[in-house]
């Protein structure tokens, strides 16, 4: 059995707590019904204990079946608050003198709301609360209960400022839990922006030197357990400086960035390449031996050599590759060592070529 998501699991363990909470209030009811206070028979206090009961297992099996994903507020936080205060006003009609002290178990609702509803919400469940009320006095003064008006219009006023008062905190709770969230919001694309910073170049957007290193040791750790190997090819460009005298140096970072461009459409997606620094650039082939490896610097010398630099007419490029397959159960730094021993060599024999050791 899979759990369900985390946002679902949050809904159901507030609405589990709700649940715990009505059967508080069930049981006071029960407390009363033995203490004389419920004018309701043994047969309506089964019932209305099944109602509260199955009502509660209904949402909690809503949320377990993801059936409130469909609604517009899946924690279906109003549809609770609006069912829970009704159950506390229908036990209210049965309860003799002490109504006022049970209706504060709307409060308790309220509470509920605090974390999820804003200010609409507040005003809603506040208009049902008033409407359930004017139906609870309708009903007793229907049934011939002996009311005391201006008693009752004392306690409903005093109901409603404590209605208010503790809705006016629920807002304050919920704008804060806004607040924390958009905080957390903005400080998980900071940490993620940071994160990327740390492994890209910033002029040309590949990876950077450092990330270069992890990677290798990264390829290394997968290829001593799959038994497979990996290639470096260092790479790096011919007479860069001249680029550089001619266009300017900002001209220079532009021919990086198309470059850098052209490389990460040639190479496959599994590879990485990054820029180690000037105009050096690291391409780490994964699964591949020296022949593939070749045979894709091959296709990266043809792209070059077709490549049209947008705004250098033109510019003509080439580079030199140092190229060494990882041989296996040696470090990384010897594999690069290789590599760059073989650049080195590219260089010194008129560079336009690959070299491998
Ligand atoms: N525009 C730009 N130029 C850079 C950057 N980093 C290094 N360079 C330039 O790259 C050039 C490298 O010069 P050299 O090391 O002599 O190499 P090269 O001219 O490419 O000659 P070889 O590598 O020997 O073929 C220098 O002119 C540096 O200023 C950069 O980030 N942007």
């Amino acid at each position: 059995m899979t759990l369900p998501p985390r946002d679902q699991l949050l809904r159901l363990r507030r609405t589990l707590l709700a649940y715990t909470a009505s059967i508080l209030h069930l049981l006071l009811c029960w407390l009363l019904f033995g203490a004389g206070f419920m004018s309701l028979s043994l047969g309506g206090m089964l019932v209305l204990s099944f109602v509260v009961l199955a009502s509660g297992v209904l949402f909690l099996l809503s949320i377990w079946l993801n059936l409130n994903l469909r609604f517009h507020d899946p924690s279906l936080t109003l549809v609770q608050m609006c069912w829970a205060i009704a159950v506390v006003f229908i036990s209210a009609y049965f309860v003799e003198n002490l109504r006022a002290l049970f209706l504060m178990m709307v409060l308790v609702v309220m509470m509920f709301g605090a974390f999820r509803l804003r200010l609409g919400g507040f005003v809603r469940v506040g208009l049902f609360t008033l409407l359930c009320y004017a139906v609870l006095m309708a009903a007793l003064w229907w049934r011939g209960a002996a009311i005391e008006p201006r008693v009752e219009l004392i306690q409903a006023l005093e109901f409603f400022v404590l209605v208010l008062g503790v809705s006016l905190l629920g807002l304050e709770m919920s704008s804060l839990r806004n607040v924390l969230q958009q905080r957390n919001h903005d400080l998980h694309q900071a940490l993620e922006r940071i994160q990327q910073l740390a492994i890209t170049d910033e002029l040309t957007g590949l990876y950077n030197r450092r990330f270069a290193n992890e990677l290798m040791s990264q390829q290394k750790a997968l290829a001593d357990r799959g038994q497979y190997g990996f290639v470096v090819c260092l790479i790096d460009l011919d007479y860069f400086k001249t680029v550089n005298d001619r266009f300017g140096h900002a001209g220079g970072d532009a021919v990086l960035r198309q470059l850098a461009e052209l490389f990460r459409h040639t190479v496959r997606d599994v590879d990485f390449i990054a820029r180690l620094g000037g105009e050096e650039f690291l391409l780490l082939l994964s699964r591949t031996d020296t022949a593939g490896a070749e045979h894709l610097v091959g296709r990266l010398q043809e792209a070059l050599r077709d490549k049209l630099w947008e705004g250098f007419g033109a510019l003509r490029l080439t580079f030199s590759v140092g190229l060494s397959a990882y041989r296996g159960d040696e470090p990384w730094e010897d594999t690069l060592q290789r590599a760059d021993a073989a650049l080195y060599q590219a260089k010194e024999e008129g560079r336009d070529r690959l070299k491998s050791l």
